[in-house]
């Protein structure tokens, strides 16, 4: 279970990128963080691990704090923290077996990962993961020969190996194309049942986080403005979160992506009664 309390961000900038938030993540739920940009999605991720340190508030994984552990326990609790990025953060010139490898990295003493000796068990771990994962005839592929989708998904394996309690996902769809993306989240939200993890994901796409989340959580300014079932989020919320300036442009560009798909005849028929 994770426990954001009181959490607020003021940046040495002076912007307040987050406000009070408190959240509870029972194990095995799945959450999708929506809401425009600049809202506090990411600053809220990273403050869940300390990438970025809060300002006021704590952070709880199970029974343990992570906003007051030295520097130390945290990078130990950062292991139980499993972290997908956006840009996949892979090293390109090594292959995708040693990208995932490198997720055991935090566990290993300074001589074993300085020579990347891995033990017996672990190496068939990330066999496993990789099978798992789609990707086990590209194992000695470098990682920069992938495509999006393949790269997230060796993100996605690297992460699984540190075995997490959660994993923390910061837009994993952003740079991939609608089909793969819907591939993405569905992989981590089977994931995600098989293993009980729980997970919180940054997401723009508000229609995927409908379809793959447990439970939508949409920041606006740094404050929690909706917190509900996915089936929950209609236009009023929506607008609620986005606002109806940047709301209506993705409501228009939706009807635009349908138009697309119509049939000539309905697309008559639907300007006629528009006239109407
Ligand atoms: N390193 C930083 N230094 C100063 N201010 C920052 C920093 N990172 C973010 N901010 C500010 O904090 C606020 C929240 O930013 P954040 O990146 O968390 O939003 P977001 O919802 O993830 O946005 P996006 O969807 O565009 O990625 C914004 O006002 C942003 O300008």
């Amino acid at each position: 279970m994770l426990t954001i309390q009181s959490l607020s961000k003021r940046y040495n900038t002076g912007d307040k990128a987050l406000t009070q938030v408190n959240i509870q993540i029972p194990k095995g739920q799945v959450v999708a963080l929506i809401g425009p940009s600049g809202a506090g999605k990411s600053t809220l991720i990273r403050c869940v691990n300390r990438l970025v340190e809060p300002t006021e508030g704590q952070v709880f994984l199970g029974d343990t704090q992570i906003t007051k552990l030295n520097t130390r326990q945290l990078r130990s609790a950062r292991r139980r923290m499993g972290m997908i990025f956006q840009d996949y953060a892979l090293i390109d010139r090594l292959s995708v077996m040693e990208n995932v490898l490198s997720g055991y990295l935090g566990y290993t003493g300074f001589w074993r990962s300085f020579l990347r000796r891995y033990p017996q068990d672990v190496i068939v771990e990330a066999f496993r993961l990789l099978e798992r994962v789609g990707l086990e005839s590209f194992i000695d592929k470098r990682a920069d020969e992938l495509s999006g989708g393949q790269r997230q998904r060796v993100g996605i394996a690297r992460a699984l190996l540190q075995n997490p309690q959660i994993l923390l996902v910061d837009e994993p769809t952003a740079s991939l194309d609608p089909k793969t993306s819907r591939q993405i989240m569905r992989l981590i939200r089977e994931l995600c049942a098989e293993r009980q993890l729980s997970a919180i994901i940054n997401i723009h796409d508000v229609h995927l986080a409908q379809q793959f989340a447990d439970r939508i959580i949409g920041l606006r300014a740094g404050e929690v403005v909706f917190d509900g079932q996915p089936d929950a989020l209609d236009t009023e919320m929506l607008t609620l979160i986005y606002g109806e300036e940047d709301w209506n442009p993705q409501i228009d560009a939706d009807e635009e992506e349908n138009a697309k798909h119509k049939a000539p005849d309905q697309m008559y028929m639907d300007s006629k009664a528009a006239l109407v």
